[in-house]
């Protein structure tokens, strides 16, 4: 059994996370880290001290989703007490990964940062590395609920990176020159949203459209779960569920 605690139990995502957990046979929730413990006897330990959590609970995986500020305390924690995050939180800068990267090898464990856990929005990014073979020009519209706190969104964020590179791949070849592209992303947050994107390429006389849409919170458990099972035989930092899928 996998000793698995969430941290951002009472958010939209920790909501859901933490009935995923409980329903898995394989994996056990032994803790949940908020703001504040519970005083009360919870049926789940409930701490606000990340490393009092870890070591008492002796948690092997932490799935984190609060908010960049909150994690930005969570995660070094974790990583001193030996424990495997499941990042799910968004809105990290790119040198803070690379830290959490080095980090996680020096102390030989392994942990996955997945801006979008749906399986949808990775097929999503995948072809959309593919269309970039074929299209110059890309623009990126995001869609999501109006109390999201960081824009743009770390789905786009992700697959802007993807397409760049793919783009700088293929001009390389061309010039030995990099690609001068930064893809544009417009972020749109307004009630009836969840969580939607679009990849739109356009080229002589076509236009060519990547969509993908999150109806409901459930999209993202079984990549959650996925990841929770297998974080522990990685090493460092792994960024999106690409490798977990093949
Ligand atoms: N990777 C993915 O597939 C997805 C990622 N996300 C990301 O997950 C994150 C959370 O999203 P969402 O659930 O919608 O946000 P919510 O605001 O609904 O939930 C965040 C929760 O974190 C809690 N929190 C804040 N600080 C701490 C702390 N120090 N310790 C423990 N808990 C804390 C908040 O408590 P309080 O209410 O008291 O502030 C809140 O309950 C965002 O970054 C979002 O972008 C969202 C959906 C999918
Ligand atoms: O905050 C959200 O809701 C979501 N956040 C993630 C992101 O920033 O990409 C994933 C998904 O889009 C929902």
């Amino acid at each position: 059994m996998i000793r698995t605690a969430v941290a951002g139990p009472r958010g939209k995502m920790g909501r859901e996370t933490v009935r995923a957990l409980m329903q898995a046979e394989d994996l056990e929730l032994v803790a949940l880290l908020d703001r504040k413990a519970d005083p009360q006897d919870a049926m789940i330990p409930v701490y606000d001290d990340p490393l009092q959590c870890f070591l008492t609970e002796r948690v092997d995986v932490v799935v984190d989703f609060t908010h960049a500020d909150a994690s930005r305390a969570i995660i070094p924690r974790a990583i001193e007490a030996g424990v495997s995050p499941v990042i799910g939180t968004t809105g990290f800068r790119d040198d803070e990964l690379e830290a959490y990267d080095r980090a996680l090898k020096n102390a030989g464990i392994g942990g996955l940062y997945v801006p979008n856990f749906a399986i949808g929005a990775i097929l999503m990014m995948q072809m959309a590395e593919i269309a970039s073979r074929f299209f110059d020009h890309v623009e990126i519209i995001e869609y999501h609920h109006e109390q999201k706190r960081d824009a743009p969104s770390g789905t786009a964020k992700r697959t802007a990176e993807r397409i760049e590179q793919a783009l700088d791949q293929r001009y390389r070849a061309r010039t030995t020159r990099e690609s001068p592209r930064k893809i544009p992303i417009h972020s749109v947050r307004l009630p009836g949203f969840i969580a939607h994107q679009e990849v739109i390429f356009g080229g002589d006389g076509e236009r060519f459209t990547l969509r993908h849409d999150s109806m409901s919170r459930e999209s993202f458990m079984q990549g959650v779960l996925l990841s929770v099972r297998n974080v522990q035989a990685l090493t460092g930092l792994t960024v999106g569920l690409d490798h977990l899928l093949r």
